[in-house]
């Protein structure tokens, strides 16, 4: 035997509670869409306006991440347009895209299968997606996902950005129907501070995902489970614990179906046959953690500035990191940490005002007596991971 028989021998799990950890993977696409009919049929409906003669310029989808909104979309209509000769699906994800540029050069890219030089400008680039879509059907539907994550660059705006998508003298020329469906967490118009002539361009359309419920995630998670884990390897009362949880901490069908796999990881940990409500408590905060970890790392540099200014102080005492600071302390902290990039007062406020939004920071005013009142802010997961979160990003 080689050391390797040995290695292998070893690894192997015959106790294992999983028989195809694979159908606990949310990147495998499930055979069926589950418990989301109503949503299905508001797809539709948009659709049918190819029979009628006419699709909205945009429409809007969005929600919490996890809701399905990705999955629904995508299959709805490309199931549509496989009925209809006269109406063409293309999906671009946006969500690596840095700039403007690289945002419109992968709608290129997506329909005609090339990039544009960086010296053909958005002009360039709109002039070859509209010449390629000239030989499209009549109606084509752009699904841009994730597309609160492009955002205004040194050289375009995303209002003009969108202008061209919609208006594009080129587009209008030629004649061409094209219903960007804009996939994203946030209301884009909002989000995106687009300006009055893009509003105005845009449709009214809007399919909104909201987080699942227990019974929907229960029904959701069914078949999964069943393909994933042996007989009898999470019983009933253990299951719904967990779809319990999870329903109410995110409704997030990825987050959820990632939360047995983990439970069944610790259950072989532990030498289990089961999973039991430990391995789903100690896999709730593990998920958490996970998914915390992923949100700081796709933060704007500013923001990590300010967070790493609030990690900064110690308490005395303990020499854990403080549970609350002060504005003024973040200020003071940014300049001793990035003296290169520290930041004054209003901007610290600003970006806590986003950090808050976005639900990773806690902000109130403390009254000082005669020494005024004070802005405080605390972050709202363990303040260690901040560190955690900006050496994964070095690595
Ligand atoms: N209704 C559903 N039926 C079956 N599986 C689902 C359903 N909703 C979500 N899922 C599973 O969850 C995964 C994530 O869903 P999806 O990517 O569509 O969410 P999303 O709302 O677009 O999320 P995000 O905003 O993070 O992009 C899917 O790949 C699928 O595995």
């Amino acid at each position: 035997m080689s050391k390797y028989d040995d290695l292998f021998t070893a690894a192997a799990n015959e106790d294992s509670v999983f028989i195809d950890k694979g159908a606990l993977d949310p990147l495998t696409e499930p055979d069926e869409i589950i418990a989301r009919d109503p949503k299905e049929a508001e797809l539709a409906s948009i659709l049918n306006g190819v029979n009628e003669g006419y699709l909205p310029p945009t429409v809007s989808i969005h929600g919490p991440p996890g809701t399905g909104k990705t999955l629904t979309t995508r299959r709805v209509c490309r199931e549509f347009a496989s009925r209809h000769s006269d109406c063409a699906v293309e999906y671009v994800n946006l969500k690596e895209c840095r700039t403007l540029f690289s945002a419109a050069n992968e709608i290129l890219l997506e329909v005609a299968g090339e990039r544009k030089k960086a010296y053909e400008g958005l002009d360039g680039i709109f002039e070859g997606i509209w010449t390629t879509l000239e030989e499209y059907p009549e109606y084509t539907i752009l699904l841009l996902d994730e597309v609160d994550h492009i955002k205004h660059d040194s050289n375009y705006d995303v209002s003009d950005f969108f202008y061209r998508l919609l208006r594009g003298e080129g587009k209008l020329k030629r004649d061409i129907t094209l219903s960007a469906w804009l996939i994203s967490n946030q209301l884009i118009d909002v989000d995106l501070r687009l300006d009055s002539r893009v509003e105005s361009a845009m449709g009214e359309e809007s399919v909104y995902f909201g987080p699942y419920d227990m019974g929907r995630l229960d029904k959701l998670l069914h078949p999964r489970l069943e393909q994933g884990f042996r007989d009898g390897a999470v019983p009933d009362e253990v299951r719904s614990y967990g779809i319990r949880e999870a329903s109410k901490r995110w409704g997030d069908a990825r987050k959820t179906i990632s939360l047995f796999r983990n439970a069944g990881e610790l259950a072989n940990e532990r030498g289990q046959a089961r999973i039991t409500k430990a391995c789903i408590d100690d896999s709730l905060d593990a998920t958490n953690k996970e998914a915390t970890l992923e949100k700081l790392k796709a933060l704007p540099y500013n923001c990590l500035v300010v967070l790493s200014g609030m990690a900064f102080w110690r308490d005395k005492a303990t020499g854990e990191i403080a549970k609350s600071v002060t504005t003024s302390e973040i200020v003071d902290a940014t300049e001793r940490i990035r003296p290169e990039s520290a930041l004054g007062e209003r901007a610290v406020r600003d970006v806590l005002r986003e950090l808050e939004t976005i639900g990773l920071v806690n902000t109130w005013i403390e009254s000082r007596g005669q020494g005024g009142r004070v802005k405080k802010c605390e972050t709202t997961f363990d303040p260690e991971w901040i560190g955690q979160a900006l050496d994964q990003l070095k690595e």
